[in-house]
């Protein structure tokens, strides 16, 4: 048993958390340095600890400044994660002095971690020099010796031989083998700068063999930090127990990824924008809309389309819902189950774009995945479907999540797995959905009062027996969803607005 912070926590209740000490500069633009390394070993979800050594300032232009922290101060730091925190990995980036370099070595002396993994920083992206030729040998001597693997790139690896040309893959191999001869376990040649080139060619050699790393070069003003988030990634990786050349090929695939989200961000004027690590800008930046915060009275007139009786009445899912936001729906769900994948991706960002230009959300039922794909607004999911708590662990915070409950206890758990609405039913019998248990209106009652939740009702529901439904008086009864009274009938617009009529006559559902 072991006592923490008050509270006594068998050692069977802890799990290892993979974890990275980064010991490396701030970068003020955020694109590189400690920043990089923080949002890469987030993206790659391992914990990330930080023992900064120098500040810059910087953006996209270039480094303005740097101030580099005392000697005796990256001690204490590093004294005091590695003391307490259980790291599997060290990685380095910008080391600016020989008494940093060697109060580091000396430091993974007396507390010894699984892999080091250094980055040989010395010239930033927009070539200010980050560490100067006199802690080369103290670097060469002491450090490389250590390290699990080391990551220069070119003009780094040339720096650390001396100043020798390397122009094609071939002199790279030579590179790396010269350099692991210095004594790292590993050495990773970045051959992203060299000329004549249409891949980006990287060359690993541990010792024994060579690996040609191959990727198509991807063309983007927004590099600045792709070094340093490689070397964190590779970190992550081998922190989670991966052997490195296994650890080597994620990080390649994980920063070619993000370079490729990153095409469009735009930040800053100079020429060397920042990369977009969570691979979650781009969506954000060409939204056409931002996204609303969840207001239950949307749920009001729910429309729910249903891909048979579309092809019933020869309409499209685009032409169905076009009508139901002419007749007055407040929310649209697209419930399309004999729809194929990339159609249904298709016809859901069409209706996205008209949703959005009627300020009407969005919801895909049932497939979480192509609600991330088009960015809907959110996802109704069942019983059976994916739980909610791991739909809003995949959809984020924004989203809008609904859930199917019959019951009290289902509308709690809705709640506990931070849903925004229930949609409760049956509350007539439906032909739409097979074997579907009908509730009715006292068991939506029941519901309603039980549930912390607005809710919409559903099953059966049309013109005809919408008011009673909404006469229940529940305060949390928002509105109806409706299928079959909208999308089997021949005029989608018609009978959506005579629905809407008949819950403005019912007085309910706007607050
Ligand atoms: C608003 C609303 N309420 C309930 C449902 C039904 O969802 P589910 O139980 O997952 O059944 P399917 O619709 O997937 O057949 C719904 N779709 N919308
Ligand atoms: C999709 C759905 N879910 C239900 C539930 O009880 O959760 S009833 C239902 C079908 C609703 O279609 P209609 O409006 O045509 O009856
Ligand atoms: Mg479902």
């Amino acid at each position: 048993m072991q006592e923490k912070g008050g509270s006594t926590l068998s050692d069977d209740s802890r799990t290892k958390t993979p974890h990275v000490l980064t010991v490396a500069g701030s970068d003020s633009g955020a694109g590189a340095g400690i920043q990089a390394d923080l949002k890469a070993c987030a993206a790659r979800r391992v914990y990330c600890s930080t023992v900064i050594t120098a500040l810059t300032a910087q953006n996209t232009v270039g480094v303005q400044g740097v101030s580099n922290v005392p000697e005796d101060f990256v001690a204490q730091q590093l004294k005091s994660v590695l003391s307490d925190m259980q790291v599997d990995v060290v990685k380095t980036g910008m080391l600016p002095s020989v008494g940093i370099v060697k109060t580091l070595c000396k430091t993974l002396r007396e507390f010894p971690v699984h892999a080091l993994v250094v980055d040989p920083v010395m010239v930033s992206t927009s070539g200010d020099v980050l560490a100067g030729p006199s802690i080369l040998s103290t670097f060469l001597e002491e450090l490389l010796p250590m390290a699990d693997i080391i990551t220069p790139n070119l003009k780094e690896a040339s720096a650390l031989l001396n100043g020798m040309q390397l122009e094609t893959v071939d002199d790279m191999r030579s590179a790396a083998r010269l350099l692991h001869n210095m004594g790292p376990k590993n050495v990773l040649v970045k051959g992203g700068d060299l000329p004549d080139s249409s891949d980006a060619v990287d060359i690993l050699y541990n010792g024994h063999n060579f690996y040609e790393l191959r990727s198509p070069r991807i063309r983007t003003r927004n590099s600045h930090g792709t070094g340093c988030s490689l070397a964190s990634s590779i970190a992550a990786e081998v922190a989670k127990g991966y052997p490195m050349l296994s650890a080597v090929k994620v990080a390649k695939r994980f920063v070619e990824t993000a370079l490729d989200y990153s095409k469009e961000i735009d930040i800053g004027n100079g020429p060397q924008g920042p990369f977009d690590h969570l691979l979650r800008l781009k969506s954000h930046s060409q939204a056409c809309h931002r996204q609303q915060p969840f207001d239950p009275s949307d749920l009001f007139l729910y429309a729910v389309t249903d891909s048979r009786m579309n092809k019933r009445w020869g309409r499209s899912i685009i032409d169905a819902v076009k009508a139901a936001i002419d007749g007055g729906a407040t929310i649209i769900q697209l419930r399309e189950k004999d729809a194929e994948t990339k159609d249904f991706m298709e016809s859901a960002k069409a209706c996205l774009r008209i949703c959005h230009l009627h300020g009407v959300p969005l919801l895909i039922n049932d497939r979480v995945d192509v609600a991330i794909a088009c960015d809907a607004d959110g996802v109704h999911v069942g019983q059976s479907d994916m739980p909610a708590r791991v739909a809003r662990t995949l959809l984020g915070p924004e989203k809008i999540i609904g859930v199917s409950c019959k019951t009290p206890e289902q509308a709690e758990q809705a709640w506990v797995d931070g849903a925004d609405y229930i949609g409760c039913g049956g509350v007539y019998p439906t032909n739409t959905k097979e074997n579907n248990i009908t509730v009715g209106l006292n068991g939506l009652k029941t519901v309603c009062m039980a549930s912390k939740l607005p809710v919409v009702a559903i099953g059966g529901i049309g013109v005809s027996n919408a008011r009673a439904v909404m006469e229940i008086c529940a305060s949390n009864l928002k509105g109806v969803a409706v299928v079959s009274a909208l999308f089997d009938r021949e005029c989608v617009q018609t009978e959506t607005r005579k629905l809407h009529e008949v819950l403005l006559g019912s007085n309910i559902g706007s607050t």
